[in-house]
């Protein structure tokens, strides 16, 4: 029952094992397709023939995010140091307890209600940026616009001012250029060559390539910002001084005996930054996407929220979107989307000691009900095409976009209660690192999501999209056949009159 008997597919090269296929392929390509033929646990190939156990078992994804003895991959941690520094992201045990709890107390639900309102004048904002845009239009069936621009400006605004009281937006740095730099991670044949070794060779990661120009850009644009946050924050002390996690990071010494240097500061603010946007920007363009592509889907969200308008006289506050049970279809609306568009692949981990990982599904072949791993075996969770969509979990519609499986009575099967994540959701992780804001993005998703179903329809464009994992990880779309053009998203948008 060692790595050697579970079953995988053929590797298709000793050298880069999986690497290159898996970093090429669009979404829903490859880790869907090996657990049908595998089942959830199975292994596929790492570079220089070693091997990487995907734990698609949501017993098993339990036991590995709880333990102390799967640490994030020391490959991985070296460049998370290159990309934000020395940060919450590259530190384990009790150094890394010490410096959440000194994040933490920013991301509670009742810290994220306190900005809440940033976060609604920025939706609105970009509504009516939107109808303005409408308005010159002489289009009468609406108008094509690139959301993902917009939509990742608003997140970047919303984490910015609300995190750290700072507006990017009166700063002197090219935001928009910024913003699609940061997306368009280079996707050279070396690039993808070398990250597919950077696990066992990381030295690659550290030679002149994109890739490197890219972890510099990163470093240096997010690093200004995070710098002038940091020195404002030393400037501005007092009653005056209104963010709560930069509070936290100036006492962190006398309060939490964390010693927070400069340096680390402002890595752990370019960490937030970077983990705090582009993750809920691409979570909310693909929920527009989808609902573009499922017009039931959008009517009864749209309906839902002009009912509890005319009905209470008054748009919905923070506790009705977030709390309450006001908008079930906005919240089942949400649950799916994290589900189906979780924005990460996979959680990785790396075992520290000897293992034996319980599986709540026998692995095929040998039927074996646990996995032994040795030290240093790397761990695939597989999220986005893996636990969020199995069908022996979810059910045979698992792949299906459908909020109602939330609402009807009995439509959840109950292995979807073997999932142990906070609403059997994979998506934002479990355990110790599970992600500090998540609270956060799900007010912002609800905040922005509902805000511009009430003014606008969304319909498809004429393209064809695919999704991929580029770049920290995360997934984003571009059009078929224009790859090389980069991450986009257009919608063919028209206003909403609320007497329709
Ligand atoms: C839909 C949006 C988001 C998704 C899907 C997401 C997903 C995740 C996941 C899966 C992890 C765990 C990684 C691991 O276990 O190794 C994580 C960690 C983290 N996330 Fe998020 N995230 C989102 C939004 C945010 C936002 C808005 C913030 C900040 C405001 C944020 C900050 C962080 C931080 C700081 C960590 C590291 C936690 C730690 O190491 O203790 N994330 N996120």
């Amino acid at each position: 029952h060692t790595l050697a008997e579970v079953p995988g597919p053929r590797m298709p090269s000793w050298l880069f094992g999986h690497g290159l296929q898996l970093q090429k392929a669009p979404v829903g390509a490859m880790y869907n397709r090996w657990a049908q033929r595998y089942g959830p646990t199975y292994k596929i190939g790492g570079a220089f023939g070693t091997l990487k156990l995907v734990l698609g078992d949501p017993k098993g994804a339990a036991h590995v995010l709880s333990s102390s003895n799967f640490v994030r991959p020391a490959a991985g941690r070296r460049m998370l140091v290159q990309f934000f520094g020395e940060s919450l992201f590259s530190t384990e045990g009790d150094e890394h307890r010490r410096q959440r709890s000194v994040l933490n107390s920013a991301f509670t639900l009742a810290s994220v209600r306190d900005v809440s309102n940033v976060i609604f004048d920025l939706a609105k904002n970009l509504a009516i940026t939107w109808e303005e845009e409408l308005d010159k239009s002489t289009e009468e069936t609406g108008q094509i616009i690139e959301i993902t621009g917009p939509i990742h400006r608003v997140a970047l605004d919303a984490i910015s001012m609300t995190a750290f009281a700072y507006d990017v937006g009166n700063s002197d740095h090219s935001i928009p250029e910024l913003i699609s730099k940061i997306s368009n991670v280079p996707q050279s044949p070396v690039t993808l060559l070398a990250s597919a070794l950077a696990d066992v060779l990381p030295v690659l990661t550290r030679l002149p390539s994109p890739m490197k120009e890219w972890t510099t850009m990163l470093r240096t644009e997010l690093g200004r910002i995070a710098d002038e946050v940091w020195s404002q924050a030393q400037e501005s002390s007092g009653p005056m001084f209104h963010s709560k996690l930069l509070d936290s990071m100036n006492g962190a010494e006398e309060i939490h005996g964390v010693e927070m240097s400069r340096d680390r500061a402002i890595a752990q603010i370019v960490g937030v930054l970077f983990a705090g946007y582009e993750t809920t920007a691409n979570v909310i363009g693909e929920c527009l996407y989808e609902l573009a592509r499922c017009p039931q889907v959008q009517e009864k969200l749209r309906k839902e929220l002009v009912q509890f308008i005319s009905k209470t006289g008054r748009e919905p506050t923070f506790d009705d979107l977030f709390i309450g049970t006001q908008l079930p279809y906005l919240d089942a609306v949400t649950r799916e989307t994290l589900r189906t568009k979780a924005v990460l692949m996979v959680i990785a981990r790396e075992a520290v000691e000897h293992d034996k990982i319980p599986l709540l599904f026998p692995t095929h072949g040998v039927g074996s009900p646990y996995v032994l791993v040795n030290p240093g075996q790397i761990v695939y969770i597989p999220v986005r095409d893996g636990i969020n969509v199995d069908k022996t979990i979810w059910g045979p519609d698992a792949g299906v976009f459908r909020p109602e499986r939330w609402l009807e009575d009995g439509a959840l099967p109950d292995t979807v209660n073997s999932i142990h994540a906070p609403g059997h959701l994979m998506t934002f992780g479990d355990g110790p690192k599970i992600c500090l804001g998540r609270n956060f993005a799900i007010a912002e998703f609800k905040i922005v999501v509902s805000t511009l179903v009430r003014h606008f329809t969304f319909a498809p464009d004429r393209q064809l999209y695919d999704f991929y994992r580029t770049g920290g990880n995360t997934v984003k779309p571009k059009v078929r056949g224009r790859e090389h053009e980069g991450v986009q998203l257009s919608l063919c948008i028209s206003k909403f009159h609320t007497d329709e």
